[in-house]
């Protein structure tokens, strides 16, 4: 368990990806895979990241280990910055610091036994005695729970599983502080993940490893991580203690996430939140809080009366005409047999039809209760029928805000070491007469949470 000093300190770290154009490598945009994120891991802790495909969880594994070059931000490892170290400190650092991955397969040569495989790392930092290398790694393999025997034979010869360990025994035979763990066991079988997991524990304690694990899955960073931090599109959103971030979770990302872990407890089945599309482009990553285009909890403006399903609703129709929805788009929704190219869309397309096919595909509802809603959307919908898509995006905007699309939340500290980067956050401290206790000494947005 967490208790000793800190090993890794990342502090705004940012890993941003150019994308390039013609022979002249033109910069057209920059993917923010990673965006600022702060945190660290204290020597013997189990640091988990968390957090849907494409929200950057490997790479701010590859950037924490300098496989791929920071942006900006800094690295600490053991108090000093890996990002300015040399060719030989950054050998030492890959030592100390190991990786295992998803897929045990793409990490063994096929043509090496796994005695050889076992034996590369050691040979390359020095280890010249055959003997001893052979005696070394057969230990390791008895560590995680196979045979010395097993040092001869082939990958193909063991199963997933079995292949996880060997992966594991390689990562520690150079006797590493850090191990960084990429979906360590998501390509398993569920039968066999809770073995892996309990066997990362067992030589955590052990070897009194710092582990930086990532998942998707928040059951199996439950399972075995002191500390938790919550990652979307490029930002941590939440950090905090394991037990504290499930008994109370702080943002909604967090809290659809945890709703996702399957229960075997039928009373809480069925609670599930779902949520909406997938995680935004990282090179146009929505303005405001990035979550807000998801967001089941998204705030509603405190003049119109209006439940949080419908105001979702309203939020994803207003999203699409901010993104263009144009006269073409309208007729396709109308007339959806006959291609827009085709046919000659008139310049006003019919107010009613549009009106009730744009309810339609948002389910909203055929007159809304509040009539500064209903004129609001009806307004909108005049604008659209006409093509006058800017006008209907800026009415939306001034009839319909949002303070989670108007700007950035702040990190707040909710408890002891728990953090969280959510309006909703400020609206519960206002409610309670809580003093807001912004976080201003980190201001890179979100991913500024420190212990
Ligand atoms: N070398 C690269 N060049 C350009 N974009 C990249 C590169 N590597 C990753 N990305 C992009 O950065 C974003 C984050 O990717 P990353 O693989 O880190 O996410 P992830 O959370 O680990 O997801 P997954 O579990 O699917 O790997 C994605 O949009 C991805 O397409």
């Amino acid at each position: 368990m967490s208790a000793g000093r800190p090993l890794l300190e990342v502090d705004a770290l940012r890993k941003h990806f150019s994308m390039t154009r013609g022979v002249l490598n033109d910069e057209i945009g920059r993917v923010k895979a990673v965006d600022g994120i702060t945190f660290e891991i204290r020597e013997g802790e189990t640091f988990g990241v968390v957090g849907e495909s494409g929200c950057g969880k490997s790479t701010a594994a590859r950037t924490i280990l300098r496989l791929e070059e920071p942006t900006s931000g800094t690295v600490r490892f053991d108090g000093q910055d890996i990002t300015e170290y040399g060719r030989t400190e950054l050998k030492r650092f890959r030592r100390e610091a190991q990786m295992i991955f998803q897929d045990p397969d793409s990490s063994f040569d096929p043509r090496m036994s796994v005695g050889e495989s076992l034996a590369e790392p050691l040979i390359v930092h020095g280890m010249t005695d055959r003997k001893r290398r052979r005696r070394i790694v057969e230990a390791m393999l008895v560590r995680v729970g196979l045979q010395a025997e097993d040092i001869d034979r082939y990958p193909h010869e063991f199963s997933g599983g079995q292949k996880q360990r060997i992966g594991l025994a390689r990562a520690l035979v150079l006797n590493p502080r850090l191990l960084v763990a990429d979906e360590p066991v998501s390509a398993l079988d569920v039968s066999v993940q809770a073995e892996i997991l309990n066997l990362m524990a067992d030589l955590q304690r052990e070897f009194g490893l710092s582990i930086l694990l990532i998942s998707h899955n928040l059951g199996v960073i439950r399972h075995i991580c002191d500390r938790v931090g919550v990652m979307y599109l490029g930002e941590l959103v939440e950090v905090g203690p394991t037990e504290d971030i499930f008994a109370d979770p702080q943002h909604p990302y967090t809290r659809a996430l945890i709703s996702a872990i399957p229960s075997t407890d039928l009373s809480k089945r069925g609670e599930r939140v779902r949520l909406s599309g997938t995680v935004p482009d990282p090179s146009n990553p929505p303005r405001g809080c990035r979550f807000h285009t998801r967001c089941p909890e998204v705030i509603p403006p405190e003049e119109h009366d209006i439940d949080q399903r419908t105001w979702r609703s309203l939020l994803e129709f207003k999203q699409r005409v901010e993104d263009g929805l144009d006269r073409e788009e309208l007729y396709e929704l109308l007339h959806p047999d006959e291609p827009p190219e085709e046919a000659d869309v008139p310049d006003r397309l019919h107010e009613d039809a549009v009106d009730a096919a744009l309810r339609a595909e948002y389910e909203l509802e055929s007159g809304f209760t509040d009539s500064t809603v209903e004129a609001g959307f009806e307004r909108a919908v005049q604008l659209l029928t006409v093509g006058d898509v800017e006008t209907a995006r800026t009415h939306l905007e001034s009839t319909f805000p949002t303070v989670c699309q108007r700007s950035d939340p702040e990190t707040q500290t909710v408890g002891p070491a728990h953090r969280c980067a959510c309006h909703l956050t400020d609206e519960r401290r206002t409610a309670t007469g809580q003093k807001a206790d912004a976080d201003t000494s980190h201001r890179e947005g979100p991913g500024s949470l420190v212990e």
